[in-house]
């Protein structure tokens, strides 16, 4: 038994295997992995799964989608017969004691709620798609307040727009501790202020919002408009914090005219610091963004690896790095070369030749598949079948598509958690059903996957 077993015998048995895989990966020396898994807390183990505590979705969709093939392979190397392994938000979660975080992530502890202390200005790539919300983010963490008030950043899906945003509250928060940053989702915000409506607790959201708080750092606001009276609060929210000077940064899918159902008078407020976009990357910003991760990673890339990665993955930084978070971890366990060819043949399932089809073409192939419609496949309606249809229609497209699962979530009308689990049931099916095997080789044959 190796020494952190040892330590960890008083902990419940997913205690002890968790700290066996964490010693393994150590061992494979995934320092960049261990940044994230540590932070994670072994709960227990249920229904052949080994259930984790993460701090929050986001966490758990980021190491879900990095880091997954490489904990599967540990988890069977163990041997004890477990199959995979699931999450649970942990409000409030710190690092476990018997799992001391490296230094770079010490602070996370008294960090402020969200932040998280990967995403800096020095771990994000400046470049020219990307030059003027860098800029403008920085001039906000030297200057919380005074400059570019409100600064809203709009652009396509895994650009870095929460990155910038979490890079000024890490900033302000590194240099004065004491100032109150607030990090969140517009969805978030929302939940906050229905539950502070439903439990009679607006004083508690007003304070929090308006009163103790000098930093506010709003993500993805796109889906403020949905929503009438959390716009209404939010509109009372901004004026307050803006007149009193507290800095403000808003990201977004898109500018503010293009949002729909948001008021005139948030429309015109957005506008009144400074909008700016982040582009897709350059041909050379790729390779400059997938240099500077593999020396995080502690990857020796070989440029014309660089270069192949870069020329295939054109659209998302998210993707190149998850194809660099790939290929290390396949590197790492089995010890080939990192080339050209390695790097095709580990990243086939996301480069683009690969992954022709497109979420609505899999709705219809599935559709077409079950007898039902497109639609009943968007509706919430429980009719067993229908379900079926459903998850399978999810499974592939996680499967087939390189879609994340909050984009896929979109195109079903449906919550991501419902996309994890529903991927979930269709991966175990596949295993333990025949007849979902044959129906999934039919309708992948069909989508052109054999
Ligand atoms: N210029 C960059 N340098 C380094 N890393 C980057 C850069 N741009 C993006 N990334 C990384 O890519 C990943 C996706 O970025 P991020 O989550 O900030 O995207 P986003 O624009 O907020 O996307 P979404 O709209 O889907 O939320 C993150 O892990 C981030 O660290």
């Amino acid at each position: 038994m190796n020494a952190l077993a040892q330590a960890a015998t008083p902990l419940p048995s997913a205690g002890i295997l968790w700290a066996r895989m964490l010693d393994a990966i150590r061992q494979e020396k995934f320092d960049y992995a261990l940044r994230w898994l540590e932070r994670m807390r072994p709960l227990e183990v249920r229904d052949g799964a080994l259930v984790m505590g993460v701090p929050d979705r986001f966490f758990r969709d980021w190491v879900d989608d990095h880091y997954r093939p490489m904990l599967d392979v540990q988890l069977a190397r163990m041997g004890e017969g477990l199959t995979s392994i699931a999450y649970e938000v942990v409000e409030g979660l710190e690092p476990d004691p018997h799992f001391p975080p490296t230094p770079s992530v010490k602070a996370s502890a008294t960090r402020p709620g969200r932040l998280n202390a990967r995403f800096t200005f020095d771990t994000f790539v400046v470049a020219d798609s990307n030059q003027l919300p860098a800029a403008a983010a920085q001039a906000v963490a030297d200057k919380p307040g005074h400059h570019y008030n409100p600064l809203y950043i709009y652009g396509g899906t895994g650009l870095g727009k929460t990155h910038l945003l979490q890079a000024v509250g890490n900033l302000i928060w590194e240099r004065d501790p004491s100032q109150r940053v607030v990090f969140l989702s517009s969805e978030q915000f929302t939940n906050e202020y229905v539950e502070s409506v439903r439990e009679h607790r607006m004083g508690d959201f007003r304070r929090k919002f308006r009163e103790e708080c000098d930093v506010l750092l709003l993500d993805d606001i796109q889906f403020l408009g949905k929503r009438e009276e959390t716009q209404k609060e939010f509109f009372y929210t901004f004026n307050t914090l803006y007149e009193m000077n507290k800095a403000i940064v808003l990201t977004s899918d898109t500018v503010p005219a293009e949002i729909p159902g948001l008021e005139d008078r948030l429309r015109s407020r957005f506008a009144m610091g400074l909008m700016t976009d982040i582009r897709e990357p350059t041909y050379e910003t790729r390779v400059a963004i997938l240099q500077k991760k593999a020396v995080a990673e502690g990857l020796d890339l070989p440029d014309s690896v660089a270069h192949f990665i870069a020329k295939h993955i054109q659209k998302n930084v998210r993707e190149l790095e998850g194809a660099l978070v790939k290929l290390s971890a396949v590197h790492s366990l089995t010890r080939q070369p990192v080339t050209e060819d390695f790097a095709s043949q580990v990243l086939r399932d996301i480069l683009p030749a690969h992954s022709a089809v497109d979420v609505e073409a899999i709705q219809r192939e599935v559709a077409r598949f079950y007898k039902v419609t497109v639609e009943s496949l968007k509706e919430d309606r429980r009719h067993k079948a229908l379900a079926h249809a459903r998850q399978v229609a999810m499974y592939l497209s996680r499967k087939l598509t390189k879609s994340s699962f909050p984009e896929i979530a979109a195109r079903f009308s449906k919550d991501h958690s419902t996309v994890i689990s529903a991927v979930r049931k269709v991966e175990g099916l596949r295993v333990t059903d025949a007849t979902v095997q044959r129906e999934l080789a039919e309708l992948e044959l069909k989508l052109g996957n054999p």
